[in-house]
């Protein structure tokens, strides 16, 4: 099978929600390659932890005694408990896949009511599951799916797509380059020239966080840009046009636009940059803004998970 789903923007590209059919119900969820649970908000919520947002009404097979909790790197998080339903993405169906369903989410979530939740994408070793850990939707559809693979084309300030279990020439530019994968971590885990330290490619994550040495050389050529230690980042002039952003990434390169790289406004006419540094976190993290410059192939079609970049 293939499949293809729409990836729709929130404002300024904070995140990318899809819509998902679970138990005949649609979600609105944030496909995340840098965690490994679904979880949805629930009629198991107060209500007014859950108003605005769709709530999953336990329409599945209970899985008595098991639990979950995830906590985020920016500080959010959920927990609840856990059911087995019917999951479709883009045409793709999983006829039994865990859904957690939240008792309680943090505030972070509640307020943002476009989004219904999470789909993971990064692989089911840190899935959150207790007693047991459960694999994500795409572990449970790759062998279904014509090719063991998904490619995400996220875009500028616009809906774009993920697809499922083939790649669409249509949607990028020259070839693709592959990049072995680090799986230790459970994430999709991998090395960038002239970039220090080892790498993700998170589409839950909105920003680009790479090394403060390359942080600094990219705003020296900012003439308004200054490190704001009150905004926790690098901050310009909405109006200065930014320099593009290019790194080699195996045997490819890829160029982030300059335009993307002015992320949103903050206060007046001050823009918060859409690169910033990783000092701090463990990892470099290549989220929306590098990855909507892309069309980035998740692969498990080898003996070994690899990831695929292509200009987009
Ligand atoms: N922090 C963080 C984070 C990440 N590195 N990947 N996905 C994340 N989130 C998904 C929902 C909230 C944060």
């Amino acid at each position: 099978s293939t499949g293809s789903v729409s990836a729709s923007p929130e404002s300024y590209d904070e995140s990318y929600l899809i819509p998902v059919s679970i138990g005949g119900t649609t979600f609105h969820l944030d496909l995340d390659t840098g965690s490994s649970d679904l979880w949805v908000f629930s009629t198991q919520q107060p209500a007014s932890q859950r108003s605005g947002h769709t709530a999953y009404k336990q329409t599945g097979t209970k899985k008595s005694g098991y639990t979950w909790n995830i906590s985020y790197g920016d500080g959010s998080g959920a927990k609840g408990d856990v059911y087995v339903d019917k999951v479709v993405v883009g045409g793709v169906t999983a006829t039994s896949q865990a859904v957690e369903a939240a008792t309680s989410v943090s505030s972070s979530f509640t307020s943002d009511t476009d989004n219904d939740g999470l789909i993971g994408a990064a692989f089911s070793s840190i899935n959150t599951v207790s007693p047991q850990q459960q694999l994500t939707f795409f572990d449970n559809v790759k062998n279904s799916l014509s090719q063991k693979l998904f490619a995400a084309r996220l875009r500028y300030h616009t809906a774009g797509t993920y697809d499922y279990g083939y790649i669409d020439s249509s949607k990028y530019s020259g070839s693709i380059h592959y990049v072995p994968v680090n799986t230790a971590n459970g994430f999709w885990e991998f090395t960038a020239s002239g970039v220090s330290g080892s790498s993700i490619a998170d589409t839950g994550t909105t920003l680009l966080y790479i090394p403060d040495s390359n942080v600094d050389a990219y705003y020296a050529n900012v003439d308004s840009a200054s490190y704001d230690s009150s905004q926790g980042g690098y901050t310009f002039d909405c109006d200065e046009s930014l320099p593009d952003w290019t790194v080699t990434i195996g045997s490819g390169s890829i160029t982030v636009p300059g335009e993307y790289i002015n992320f949103a406004p903050v206060s007046g006419n001050t823009c918060f940059g859409g690169i910033q540094s990783s000092d701090g976190i463990g990892f470099n993290i290549f989220g929306d803004i590098f990855l909507k410059a892309t069309y980035t192939v998740f692969d498990q079609t080898q003996s070994s998970p690899r990831l695929g970049f292509a200009q987009g």
